[in-house]
């Protein structure tokens, strides 16, 4: 392996995000290299998606340091190497779009703008095989309005697939997502993990990513209050239990208070943020 394999593709150090003025993640401190799959957990409100909107430059930088393939984030340019798979988005009804269309979106960042848009062969063959990945090529040609929730959630991730990212960021694939699409979702996530591919994955059913996740990151009131491996989590599973597969509830989730327990002085967890090598 070379240093730039091993390097960090995503590092946090002590940086602050949020909203205007107001910070809402303060002190995160995380380092996540190749290959990677890592489980972003924490009650309703804590700050995962603003912790992982932050990183991708989607809301404000309040202090510290943010790097993307060793570049900081202010002067990083390649976003195509970063797929993100949003929170609680479907695809509007009011578009009429084939789902190959959205996918590929995808590769929009991999053309200079002031050129039409000409899809290529090769464009064709990735976004196909985005939609094998995700399961839905016999649904090429459909209109999304016509899909399932859970259905137009795998057209995201091929559409975040298909610019080729080398690490996608997902915020609640599953949620939301009935149990059966819950299975598939799932199973791509598998697929995904099984080819490589470096994941951050914010969600509240850990229990169905348990075989892919190599790392699980807990936020907790704007802090990452843990950070360590699967069966370090394991073996605090009493402490941790409300992070994990916590069924989302929407009338909650805003300004709710974070109901795990405060940060022990000892152990993985590190109340100045989880500055942990
Ligand atoms: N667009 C916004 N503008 C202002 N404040 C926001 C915005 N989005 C989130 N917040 C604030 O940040 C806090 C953390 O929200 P965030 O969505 O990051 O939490 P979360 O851990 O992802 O929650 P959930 O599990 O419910 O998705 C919220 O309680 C809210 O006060």
């Amino acid at each position: 392996m070379t240093t730039t394999d091993i390097a960090p593709i995503i590092e946090l150090r002590r940086a602050s995000f949020g909203y205007a003025d107001h910070p809402v993640v303060t002190g995160a401190t995380l380092a996540i290299r190749r290959g990677e799959v890592v489980a972003v957990l924490g009650p309703n409100g804590s700050g995962k998606s603003t912790l992982v909107r932050g990183l991708l430059g989607l809301n404000d930088h309040l202090g510290g340091d943010v790097e993307l393939f060793g570049q900081p984030r202010e002067s990083f340019t390649d976003f195509a190497k970063l797929g993100y798979v949003p929170q609680r988005h479907t695809l509007s009804a009011s578009v009429r779009a084939t789902v190959t269309e959205i996918v590929a979106v995808g590769r929009l960042s991999h053309h200079r703008w002031w050129r039409p848009v000409i899809r290529s062969s090769q464009d064709a063959a990735i976004i196909d095989r985005a939609l094998d990945v995700v399961g839905l090529n016999d649904r090429a040609h459909a209109d999304v309005a016509t899909l399932s929730g859970g259905q137009q959630r795998r057209v995201l991730i091929a559409r975040a697939l298909a610019s080729n990212p080398d690490v996608l960021l997902m915020d609640e694939p599953t949620a939301g997502v009935d149990t059966a699409n819950q299975q598939v979702l799932s199973e791509v996530l598998a697929r995904l993990a099984a080819r490589g591919t470096t994941m951050v994955i914010v969600t509240h059913e850990l229990a169905a990513l348990a075989d892919i996740v190599t790392r699980i990151v807990v936020v907790q009131g704007g802090h990452i209050a843990f950070d360590g491996s699967r069966d370090e989590f394991a073996s605090r599973t009493g402490e941790f239990a409300s992070s994990a597969d916590h069924h989302h509830h929407e009338d909650e989730s805003r300004g709710a208070r974070p109901r795990l327990p405060g940060a022990p002085s000892s152990g993985p967890l590190d109340p100045q943020g989880g500055a942990r090598s």
